[in-house]
């Protein structure tokens, strides 16, 4: 069984439709890559799967469709990482990280108590896989876009969910962290979890992902292994360049070159 199957899904924002009968599945073990040009509706999907907006089809983890989930068994199945950088309270990374353990937690008003071991040692454990342990008491409102991008991170982390959803996790790392954020994705898949990320860096996306889902105006273009959705007239068609393709060390590199075309209307 998938881990996650979405199956005709679609989304429709104030009357217009933006995603149009979408499927595809995130197998146990699994990193799934979502790529397609600005506006294609790769967050939009990343959103729906995360119960954020109503849609249409089914999205089912381990065969449960998920929007008849309990909120908070929903919240320990998935952690989301958003695009959009929510930050606006003065609060040490180390408690934005420890938001992570929220789901464990009973509510907020009936006394949850203090953190636990497990919280802790999951709390430390993500701060220091994203390399943000040694800003734990900074505030994250007076870090740089990076740190907080890797603050963020590590709160998704420290969920310790069977599957995360990340929506262009390494948009702001400079080029180290972006390795190191994508091997930390993948080491999280070796333990049979499975993840989501939504890339527009297309050698990271060949290099470091299981299969690829290419989407375009809502709809899907291609699904399959970087090498069969990553073709030069995939890439014409969808994003409009032709680039230079190659390999390096047994791994496939795309380096968008040239635009291909009139502009995309
Ligand atoms: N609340 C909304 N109401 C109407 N249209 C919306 C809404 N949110 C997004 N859109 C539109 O939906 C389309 C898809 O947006 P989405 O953010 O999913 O794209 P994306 O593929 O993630 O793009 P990017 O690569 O730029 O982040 C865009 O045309 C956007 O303008």
């Amino acid at each position: 069984m998938s881990l996650l199957e979405v199956s005709g899904l679609d989304v429709v924002l104030g009357g217009k439709p933006l995603v149009r009968g979408l499927s595809f599945t995130i197998g146990e073990g699994e990193l799934l890559g979502l790529i397609g040009p600005n506006g294609a509706g790769k967050s939009t999907v990343v959103k729906a799967i995360a119960q954020l907006l109503d849609h249409g089809g089914e999205i089912r983890f381990r065969g449960r469709p998920l929007n008849a989930m309990p909120a908070r068994e929903r919240a320990l199945c998935l952690a989301y990482l958003s695009q959009e950088d929510p930050l606006q309270w003065p609060i040490s990374v180390r408690d934005l990280v420890g938001l992570g353990r929220h789901p464990y937690r009973g509510s907020w008003w009936r006394g949850a108590g203090g953190p636990r071991k497990g919280d802790l040692e999951a709390i430390e454990s993500a701060m220091r896989l994203t390399d943000v342990w040694r800003l734990r008491e900074r505030r994250v409102t007076q870090l740089s876009g990076g740190e907080r991008a890797r603050a963020r991170l590590a709160r998704v982390l420290a969920v310790e969910a069977p599957l995360i959803l990340a929506d262009e996790p390494v948009a702001a790392l400079d080029p180290r962290h972006q390795l190191q954020v994508m091997r930390l994705l993948r080491s999280v898949c070796q333990s049979g979890r499975g993840v989501l990320v939504v890339l527009h860096d297309l050698t990271l996306a060949s290099r470091f992902c299981d299969r690829l889902v290419m989407m375009d105006r809502g709809e899907l273009i291609a699904t399959g292994t970087p090498s069969e959705v990553l073709t030069a007239e995939n890439l014409a068609r969808t994003y409009g360049v032709r680039a230079v393709m190659g390999e390096h060390d047994g791994q496939g590199y795309v380096v968008p070159w040239d635009t291909s075309g009139p502009m995309r209307s």
